[in-house]
């Protein structure tokens, strides 16, 4: 069965080749930003990573005609850890000029949103202004995770590994990844089932000195209690904050008081 992933990943192997066809836009953001690893571990709150997303392959429109920098102003007043920003035009209709924009508006870790499969994707993402890359094991052979993974951290960029089963954690693990996401989506069906997180809670290493993120579907502060109780350290959140009619509201009250796990 073709899943959403392969078509996806099939539209961005076209996208790489014309990247390697242009010259990569020159570095806007000089900017060094604070650690996300920093601003999650042993956080006494939940934090938030709030994304900008104008669409996706499962919800359709979400936010038409949004204004990515005063998204992300909002976002970061509201007290968000990072703000993401989809740079998938195809599915999401997102831009690297999105991720320069909000680049340029707001001093907080910036993780690009995409499925990064080449370094040179990773240079775009630096050179727009991105602290932190995102690379799906899904989508990558061990190898080639591997290689971008080393690749981010040697540009100085933070990368944030997102996994779906304990399988894939183990192979997060073995890149000796500190910043885990698990997505809660399952993107062969696009079922939402938070009890993913809990799932690999289970066998997460906390001692370790490493944080889980949980990602998508979460809708309230029940949806957050939930998943910190776990041991979420972080939530990553786009579509209810983007059809929020207050952003600085709904953002907040997924600011729970967590646990702070030590060993
Ligand atoms: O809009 P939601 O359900 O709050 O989800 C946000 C984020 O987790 C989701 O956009 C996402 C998680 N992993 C991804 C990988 C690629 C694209 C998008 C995603």
């Amino acid at each position: 069965m073709t899943t959403i992933l392969d078509k996806i990943l099939a539209a961005k192997k076209g996208q790489v080749e014309q990247m390697l066809l242009g010259s990569i836009p020159d570095q806007l953001d000089i900017i060094t930003r604070p650690s996300l690893f920093d601003a999650l571990y042993q956080s006494e709150k939940l934090q938030v990573i709030s994304e900008i997303k104008r669409a996706s392959p499962s919800k359709g429109l979400i936010a038409e005609g949004i204004i990515p920098a005063d998204q992300a102003s909002q976002y970061a007043n509201a007290g968000a850890a990072c703000i993401s920003v989809l740079t998938d035009t195809p599915f999401f209709q997102g831009t690297f000029d999105d991720l320069a924009e909000v680049a340029s508006t707001v001093s907080i870790p910036i993780l690009c949103k995409d499925f990064i499969i080449h370094p040179i994707q990773i240079d775009y993402a630096k050179h727009a202004g991105a602290s932190v890359i995102l690379l799906i094991v899904a989508a990558l052979k061990q190898e080639k995770l591997l290689s971008l993974y080393e690749y981010a951290v040697s540009k100085g960029l933070e990368v944030l590994v997102e996994v779906h089963d304990s399988v894939e954690l183990d192979r997060a693990l073995q890149l000796d990844a500190k910043l885990i996401g698990v997505n809660n989506r399952d993107l062969r069906t696009f079922q939402v089932d938070l009890s993913r997180t809990a799932e690999i809670a289970a066998s997460f290493p906390f001692e370790e000195k490493r944080v889980l993120i949980s990602e998508s579907g979460i809708w309230n502060a029940t949806d957050a209690s939930k998943v910190a109780n776990y041991g979420a350290s972080a939530v990553l959140v786009g579509e209810s904050l983007m059809r929020s009619g207050d952003v600085q509201n709904a953002l907040q009250s997924l600011q729970v008081q967590r646990e702070v796990i030590t060993s």
